[in-house]
């Protein structure tokens, strides 16, 4: 039985203008309502995660920065240091494309950042020299500490609360949430998941952007 869902925000809650889909948010209530632990764990901001949080209404800690900081009964811990993302990106932007998001001002473990897609190699292979690493939400670029991803967010959470891997339901659709998908736990992605994702879902809805949500709780029995 799925008691934690932990889900990713854009792309997987939002359609490609990170416009909030309006039915994952009566799916989300009616799983709160019916008992289900609900966590939200994106590479955003966690200011944005905890007005997420407040005005739909869930039940669980929130994640910020693909696991790197949580709001947990009304305190915010973090598990990563900016300082070295910060100091990477600095260097970089000024001799590549990479510019800084202005969202870093609430970042406390990461730092996320646009460039041009010529820049990629380059960019990512300094960041390993560094011991850092880039992942993409398809939405933002975002310089990480290794080991900072959401795959950390959801074993936190599986310890916090002891529950078993197969009592958790995980979904999302890009490249930073593929370290939650390689977890043994229950797997689902929207329509519009990229194939990495989909190839690791147990569940790969015909419904994108939010609108799978309610067709995967009922697949997994949650509502
Ligand atoms: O990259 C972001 O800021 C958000 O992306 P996510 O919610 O899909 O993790
Ligand atoms: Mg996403």
């Amino acid at each position: 039985m799925i008691r934690l869902v932990v889900l990713d925000v854009d792309g997987t809650l939002t359609d490609r203008e990170r416009r909030i889909s309006t039915d994952a948010i009566i799916n989300i209530r009616r799983a709160v309502n019916s008992g289900v632990l609900i966590s939200f764990v994106s590479g955003n901001a966690l200011p944005v995660m905890f007005g997420l949080k407040t005005f739909i209404g869930t039940n669980a800690p929130v994640f910020g920065e693909n696991g790197g900081i949580v709001l947990i009964n009304d305190t915010i811990k973090t598990f990563f240091s900016k300082e070295k993302c910060d100091k990477f990106l600095d260097e970089i932007s000024k001799t590549t494309s990479a510019r800084p998001m202005f969202t870093n001002i609430w970042r406390q473990t990461s730092s996320a950042f646009t460039m041009d897609e010529k820049d990629y190699e380059f960019i990512s292979k300094e960041a390993e020299k560094r011991d850092l690493y880039i992942v993409n939400s398809k939405f933002t670029w975002h310089v990480m500490n290794k080991g900072q991803d959401k795959a950390y967010a959801v074993n936190f959470l599986k310890e916090y609360y002891n529950y078993d891997y197969k009592e958790i339901l995980v979904m999302g659709d890009s490249d930073n949430d593929l370290s939650m998908f390689d977890l043994p736990v229950k797997k689902a992605a929207p329509a519009n998941a990229s194939e990495n994702i989909k190839e690791k879902s147990e569940y790969v809805s015909e419904f994108a952007y939010g609108a799978q949500v309610g067709d995967v709780f009922k697949y997994f029995g949650i509502i």
